[in-house]
């Protein structure tokens, strides 16, 4: 499903959509896994599923799993230990055979696509194909079983109204990007069939953008390309699991391994990725109320009123290094920044950004040649701008203050807007609204969590050069984490 590189820069953006991501089989030798039980949600097996495996077995002509049966969770059908798995055993193998990819796409179909567009309308396209033949898909069984789209809350089916409530996050910008990207698909594909209008011809919008989102909610992204793994995506998320979906390629199939024990009846959960809650509501649709992958963007400009504003764009383009990229691909770049959760606050451990913190110094300064002493500095280090404490106190704390004070505005918008949210039990709120202003809520209050830990990084920070001799090398191993 998710390799992800999300749109982190409303200035900068190009479209790349997370999808599940599998490593190579191999992988699991660097598994940590840990070996206790959590109780889990318990089974209530999906009788409507019982033909599902046997009849995917049999399409496969192998055995896919022994030890998991589908039931239905709180969200949804999930997979649900039938009898005890241990540690580290295999617990499903899907062959290639029976997934879906975009060799499934009807050649004469395949033809009239270009490059304009992109691999997830065109799996959607498949899936709108078989949908459209019925019963008499060879994947009847499958398609049959995915969600409806009065099921899914991914955030491009949210109303504008809907969208407000999380307005201050970066997945609102996001939504309006995906939306443009799927009208784009949907055009050149419109298009592309205006002469063979038998083929899809009373394709709609609607029914397209439910297409993408399942695909982009289901499918897994691997050295083979995109594809929906029947069965394996029947299982739900826990960013905390180490479980995730393998590929191998010598096996041609796609494993997952326990990361723990599970007792009978107990669900089985994998990381579909270490994504935010700003992801897992773009692409998948829900949130979780704790989500130790969180982060937020904040975006820092050069007032137009900055008499070294060109000057300083100029500088912190010549030396912008390529936007660094997390583990989810995000983007840090020039002046939209992505904060983690910032673990200590007195001194030790991980800190802001510093390419936040560079970008600060450097619109600290006041004169041209401040700027040309920071260019220098750079060249006789690694090249990188503003990495170290400036050596006037004064600058170093402004630089700070400003950060603070940016992120001390952010921190009471944010206060204001979850606070504006209704509670959710209070009647008349309609399922789908409660579910959605949950999901805001969960967003918004993990991204207050993470602006709160930087505010109190920062406040800790200038304490520390207020109180103290400053020698801006003893403030240096007040550690930033690289960025
Ligand atoms: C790969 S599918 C998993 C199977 C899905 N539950 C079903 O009914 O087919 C991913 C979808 O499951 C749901 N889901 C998975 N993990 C979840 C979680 N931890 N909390 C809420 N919903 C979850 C979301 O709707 C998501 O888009």
């Amino acid at each position: 499903m998710l390799w992800a590189t999300r749109i982190s820069n409303i200035r900068f953006y190009q479209y790349h959509r997370p999808l599940l991501f599998t490593a190579p089989h191999n992988f699991r030798t660097k598994l940590n896994f840990s070996s206790f039980s959590q109780p889990q949600g318990f089974c209530y097996l999906d009788e409507d599923c019982d033909d599902f495996l046997p009849w995917l077995e049999q399409k496969a002509g192998a055995k896919i799993s022994s030890v998991l049966s589908i039931g239905k969770s709180a969200f949804g059908r999930s997979l649900f230990a039938s009898k005890s798995i241990q540690t580290g055993d295999c617990i499903l193998k899907v062959p290639y055979s029976v997934q879906i990819t975009l060799d499934n796409l009807l050649p004469e179909i395949k033809s009239l696509l270009g490059d304009e567009v992109g691999n997830i309308a065109k799996l959607a396209i498949v899936i709108l194909c078989e949908q459209k033949i019925g019963q008499k898909s060879e994947w009847a069984p499958y398609i049959s079983r995915l969600p409806q789209p009065g099921e899914m809350h991914n955030t491009i089916f949210w109303s504008q109204d809907e969208l407000e409530m999380i307005r201050q996050s970066s997945v609102y910008q996001e939504t309006i990007n995906q939306k443009c990207q799927t009208e784009n698909d949907f055009l050149a594909i419109k298009r592309a069939f205006r002469h063979d209008p038998e083929i899809l011809g009373d394709i709609t919008y609607e029914g397209f953008m439910h297409a993408c989102s399942l695909v982009g909610s289901r499918a897994w992204g691997s050295t083979k390309g995109l594809s929906m793994i029947p069965f394996a995506d029947f299982l739900n998320h826990d960013g905390a699991t180490e479980a995730i979906v393998l590929s191998d390629e010598d096996k041609q199939d796609s494993e997952v391994i326990a990361d723990r024990d599970y007792g009978p009846g107990e669900e089985v959960l994998i990381r579909y990725g270490k994504f935010p809650n700003a992801t897992l509501m773009l692409d998948f649709g829900f949130s979780l109320p704790y989500n130790i992958h969180d982060q937020v963007q904040v975006h820092f400009n050069i007032p137009h009123h900055d008499l070294l504003r060109e000057m300083k764009i100029d500088l912190l383009q010549r030396h912008c290094t390529p936007p660094i990229k997390d583990v989810n691909g995000f983007n840090s770049s020039l002046e939209s920044f992505t904060i983690n959760e910032v673990r200590s606050a007195k001194g030790k451990g991980k800190g802001l950004p510093q390419s936040l913190r560079a970008f600060a110094r450097v619109l600290s300064c006041t004169t041209p040649e401040e700027l040309s002493d920071l260019a220098k500095e750079a060249a006789q280090n690694d090249g990188r701008l503003a990495r170290r404490p400036l050596s006037n106190r004064s600058k170093e704390i402004w630089a700070h203050e400003k950060l603070l004070l940016l992120i001390t505005q952010l921190i009471e918008k944010y206060d204001a807007t979850i606070k504006s949210l209704v509670p959710v039990n209070s009647p008349p709120m309609c399922g789908r609204l409660a579910v959605r202003m949950q999901m805001a809520r969960d967003l918004l209050s993990g991204e207050l969590r993470i602006l709160k830990s930087a505010s109190m990084w920062l406040k800790s920070y200038c304490t520390t050069l207020n109180t103290t001799a400053y020698h801006c090398e003893d403030v240096d191993d007040y550690r930033a984490i690289p960025g």
